[in-house]
């Protein structure tokens, strides 16, 4: 007889349902026993399934609500993961809170994030620079992280001129630059598997780079340097990070144990289990790291062998499940022995 199968629903944009519902992820789940089931996210929720979990990438209070009520309505169906902790992801001001607050054991290594401050628009910013107290350069992030290729979209900002030349009229993070070797760690987390790879990033930025710079050259607009695909990007861009691959290749990892507590601590601090982070290097000091980005449900397919570990995670998932139902059955049926010896006095 085959073993059941447990019903794992999936509610992902198309771009992500199609980069990371790959028919290698579908079979193997299949021959684990779990089957992966699209949920519409344009149809009421209640009326897809029934599911004994579902994970979730839609951004917006309705579905928000929709997965809410799920849980209230059907709380063995276990979801990954619960909406208001994900939407500490979705704003750049309050994203890195949760590093800084780490208490993780640390051998040689010190953890941060770069400095930042929050602003409303850009404007008079080259008047209130010295105020800020921050030196050149940084880049101004927007704050509202909504899976828009806009909010990917940042600038570097090199210099007063390159300040008088940013126009922004939304919220936005100014962080500090910090020079790191051009070289990000992208960590991935899947449950208990954590998977870092290294990534092109943005070069060093020297005092002799900044100050030879040309007026003009004072602000450089980029997108996903991690992700960066030569062929179809900015030549401006890919002319500035040009040689950083050597930079990517001859990096040593961060010790594994710093990373896999760093990734433990996050998870457990943030009650999510499905994310990746951009730790970086300081190039002052190998053991000074950053967190620079938590992003919620990354492009998951790009980590080496994501199929086999998300199998693995399902099925620990469903296992957990069956445990805690086992659990509660065994409660309930000690609570009604008990009330049943209790009645027996009474007769
Ligand atoms: N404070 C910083 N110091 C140095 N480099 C930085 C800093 N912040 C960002 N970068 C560089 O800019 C890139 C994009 O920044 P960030 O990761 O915050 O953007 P993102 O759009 O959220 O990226 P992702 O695709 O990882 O979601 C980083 O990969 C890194 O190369
Ligand atoms: O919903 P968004 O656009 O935030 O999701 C992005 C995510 O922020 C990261 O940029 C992912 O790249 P990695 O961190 O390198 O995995 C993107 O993955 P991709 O494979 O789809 O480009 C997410 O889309
Ligand atoms: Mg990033
Ligand atoms: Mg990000």
């Amino acid at each position: 007889m085959s073993s059941p199968m447990y019903r794992i629903g999936y509610a992902l944009s198309s771009k992500d349902g199609q980069r990371f519902m790959q028919n290698s992820l579908i079979n193997q789940a299949k021959q684990r026993g779990i089957d992966l089931i699209e949920i519409d996210p344009t149809k009421p929720l209640a009326q897809q399934g029934p599911f004994d979990c579902i994970i979730h990438k839609i951004y917006g209070s309705d579905w928000n609500n929709q997965v809410q009520q799920l849980s209230l309505h059907h709380p063995n169906v276990v979801v990954i993961d619960p909406p208001e902790a994900i939407d500490h992801l979705h704003s750049r001001a309050s994203m890195l809170d949760v590093v800084t607050s780490l208490k993780i054991p640390q051998g040689n290594q010190t953890l941060g994030v770069p400095n930042q401050r929050v602003l409303e628009e850009s404007e008079n910013l080259v008047d209130s620079i010295d105020e800020i107290g921050f030196k050149f350069p940084f880049i101004a992030k927007q704050v509202s992280v909504d899976g828009s290729a806009k909010s990917h979209e940042m600038f570097l900002v090199f210099n007063e001129n390159g300040l008088k030349k940013l126009k922004l009229k939304k919220p936005f993070v100014m962080q500090e630059f910090v020079n790191h070797g051009g070289v990000i760690f992208k960590v991935y987390v899947v449950g208990d598997h954590v998977k870092c790879v290294k990534r092109k990033s943005l070069p060093d930025i020297s005092e002799g780079t900044l100050n030879s710079m040309a007026p003009e050259e004072g602000l450089l607009l980029f997108k996903q340097i991690s992700n960066l695909i030569a062929k179809n990007d900015s030549s401006e861009v890919e002319g500035y990070i040009s040689g950083v691959e050597k930079l990517v290749e001859a990096a040593e990892m961060p010790p594994s144990e710093f990373v896999t507590a760093l990734a433990n601590g996050l998870r457990e601090a943030m009650g999510l289990r499905l994310f990746n982070f951009d730790l970086i290097r300081d190039s002052r000091d190998g053991n000074r790291y950053y967190v620079i980005d938590i992003n919620y449900f990354p492009g998951f397919a790009k980590m080496p062998e994501y199929e086999s570990v998300f199998v693995d995670f399902f099925c620990d998932v469903v296992e957990e499940k069956r445990r805690n139902v086992e659990l509660e059955a065994k409660e309930n049926q000690e609570v009604r022995g008990g009330e049943i010896e209790e009645s027996k006095k009474l007769v």
